[in-house]
């Protein structure tokens, strides 16, 4: 089983070849579990509606009117697209968000006073992925969480999301999908994708500042994972051709986040 978590930056570009891929994979005896974002699509609605955004240390200030939206967007929209395009593939998928069947419960963040109604992952129903899985379908996951009343809603950061997931299912591998060809790195004058890169050099990149804004929660994400069960995390652009077989299977694409 691998988890994958498709970015917002690039979900309207993956080519239908990107999904006969995970197709194969799957008629390969690979298990995806995926977990999707869509940033730029709620930011889209929100403008449309009216209704102000702002993002603190990369978390999207969210009260009800923008879980409204958070909600109707991943939840609806994003997920249901995703699973039809897995599924004109020829494969089978069902969508959930975290809040069905308790799929990912949260707490509130350490920062809730600064970004409202946004959760950090307590716990994962693997029971329920497993159970969709083993019905054959890849399950297809919004990151709206809930909370431990059984009641309120939460938006989570979906990098955050799917490292959590991949944590909890005890998986080998997380594959982050994005817009970029992994992690870039100014080196003699030119940008280059690094192969791999250790917890120390991303921490390096941080306080440098040559990774930034969507770039950090993936990479802090993968350092979470890499301390549990996860090995490793790719950081690969959707838009290249066979990424997510060259991703499992051949390497040589995108940049691998392992221990040290
Ligand atoms: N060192 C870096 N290498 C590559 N991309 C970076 C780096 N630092 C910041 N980024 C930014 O991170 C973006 C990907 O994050 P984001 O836009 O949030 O994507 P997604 O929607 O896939 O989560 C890239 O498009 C790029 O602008
Ligand atoms: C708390 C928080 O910021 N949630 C994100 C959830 C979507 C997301 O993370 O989408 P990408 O992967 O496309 O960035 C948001 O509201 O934009």
């Amino acid at each position: 089983m691998f988890v994958m978590k498709c970015g917002g930056s690039t979900l309207a570009a993956l080519p239908d070849a990107f999904f006969e891929d995970l197709k194969q994979l799957q008629e390969a005896g690979e298990i995806p579990v995926i977990v999707h974002g869509g940033g730029p699509a709620i930011s889209d609605t929100l403008s449309k509606l009216g209704i102000e955004t702002e993002f603190v240390n990369g978390l999207r200030k969210t009260n009800e009117d923008v879980l409204d939206v958070v909600e109707m967007v991943l939840a609806g929209k994003i997920n249901k697209e995703i699973v039809r395009k897995i599924q004109f593939s020829g494969a089978r998928a069902v969508g959930l968000a975290g809040v069905d069947g308790n799929l990912i419960q949260v707490q509130p963040v350490a920062n809730a006073h600064e970004v409202g109604l946004v959760g950090d992952v307590t716990h994962v129903n693997a029971e329920l992925i497993h159970g969709v899985v083993a019905l054959g379908y890849i399950p297809v996951i919004a990151p709206v969480g809930i909370g431990a009343d059984g009641r309120q809603r939460y938006n989570i950061n979906a990098d955050t999301a799917a490292g959590a997931v991949a944590s909890h299912l005890g998986v080998e591998r997380m594959i982050v999908v994005t817009d970029v060809p992994g992690i870039l790195k100014t080196v003699d004058g030119e940008k280059r994708v690094l192969p791999s890169v250790t917890v120390q050099e991303i921490d390096e990149m941080i306080a440098s500042g040559e990774i930034y804004g969507g770039m950090i929660p993936k990479v802090k994400a993968a350092v979470q994972c890499i301390q549990g069960v996860v090995k490793e995390v790719v950081i690969v652009n959707g838009s290249e051709p066979q990424v997510l077989s060259k991703a499992l299977k051949e390497g040589g694409i995108g940049t691998r986040i392992v221990k040290a």
